[in-house]
């Protein structure tokens, strides 16, 4: 290519810039206007949601239906992600609480979900995320809820139970780990690996064939793991890309999960109640009296009224010993008449029944 030729693409990239540019000021003024109307339109006494996931979850679909290429419905999706994120930040700046510290595969869950205009905010533990929700001083938190390859989060299934929530929407990731060391580490004589127990559990066939006799200790968060060995001879951590880069740490191994389709399902928790999609999933926690065939009596409505469940778990419920909840995610909207159905039958025979939200299935 001649040295004219990359000139006059340059300015024909400068000039498109600027049309690009122009277009996002324009839509940024949009969403003021969209502001100014859902407060003009408010009635006494009501608060004002700026936050709109149905919308947003909408906007995403329309823009990876109509993507012509070369760029991935992905990734122009994630470029809109962004634009739409600094929009609502003009009209609201949202308040994120995650399961921290800084550089955990949560945080990097929470600006997929929310994109990075948002004022983010770590916490030390999943219940801290919860009180944090419930106590209002963020408006939604993020936590992890099951992976692909470890199955549930119990502390968040737990939480669940306790707290008032609604959860508002669901992102995935996928959890690649790399084994990781500080500047200072003798690679030949690591004789300490810290890791999440998840994270540990996820590599467990790699380390039982690479590292065998060194000990694995189990801490708070993967990115504290990366964080603690930054500063250690002998340890090593397995954290993802965000906790590397954070703690200047240098890979060792990369991709060293025993999957490698690993992925985790996170929950946005909040208390706003999210309209139809069209393409919506629905939580619910049940609990059924202990005798023979509850769990079939539970399962019927859905089956008869071909509502797929995406997922069905158990645990031990708090107010009695082996007595059990279940926690059911299925497609649909508990405003869907047909889903609205089933919950009446179902709530007939349980002996509680609560509906955690329906929110758009994961776009991204
Ligand atoms: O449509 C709205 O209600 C908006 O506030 C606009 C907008 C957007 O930028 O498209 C911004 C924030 C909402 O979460 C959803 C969409």
């Amino acid at each position: 290519m001649s040295e004219q030729e990359l000139k006059a693409l340059r300015v024909r990239i400068d000039s498109l810039d600027e049309k690009v540019l122009e277009l996002i000021s324009e839509r940024a003024r949009c969403a003021q206007e969209v502001a100014r109307v859902k407060m003009a339109s408010l009635a006494e006494g009501e608060v004002p949601v700026f936050y709109r996931p149905e919308r947003e979850a909408q906007v995403l679909k329309r823009v990876m239906e109509r993507n012509k290429g070369p760029l991935g419905n992905e990734e122009m999706a994630r470029l809109f992600r962004e634009i739409m994120s600094s929009c609502l930040a003009l009209e609201q700046p949202l308040k994120v609480a995650y399961l921290g510290p800084e550089g955990t595969f949560t945080q990097a869950a929470a600006m997929k979900h929310f994109g990075h205009a948002v004022i983010s905010k770590p916490m030390a533990a999943i219940d801290e995320v919860f009180r944090e929700v419930a106590a209002g001083a963020v408006n939604f938190g993020v936590v992890p809820v099951e992976n692909s390859t470890e199955g549930a989060v119990n502390h968040t299934l737990d939480s669940l139970l306790e707290h008032d929530m609604v959860i508002c929407g669901e992102v995935e990731l996928r959890i690649h780990h790399h084994l990781l060391v500080g500047e200072n580490t003798k690679t030949d004589s690591i004789s300490r690996i810290y890791s999440h127990a998840q994270s540990l559990a996820q590599c467990r066939k790699w380390l039982d064939a690479h590292y065998p006799n060194v000990e694995r200790v189990a801490v708070s968060s993967n990115a504290e793991a990366a964080k603690r060995v930054k500063g250690e001879w002998n340890s090593a951590a397995i954290a993802g890309d965000m906790a590397a880069g954070l703690y200047g740490l240098t890979r060792l191994a990369e991709k060293i999960e025993d999957r490698p389709d690993n992925s985790t399902r996170f929950l946005m928790i909040g208390s706003q109640e999210v309209p139809p999609t069209g393409d919506d999933k629905t939580s619910i926690i049940v609990s059924m009296s202990n005798k023979p065939g509850a769990l079939h009596e539970l399962l019927v409505p859905f089956h008869d009224n071909g509502i797929d469940l995406t997922r069905i778990e158990t645990r031990p419920s708090r107010s009695g010993k082996w007595t059990y909840v279940f926690f059911i995610d299925f497609i649909g909207h508990h405003r869907d008449p047909l889903v609205k159905g089933v919950l009446e039958k179902i709530s007939q025979e349980a002996v509680a029944l609560k509906v955690l939200g329906s929110y758009p299935k994961a776009v991204l």
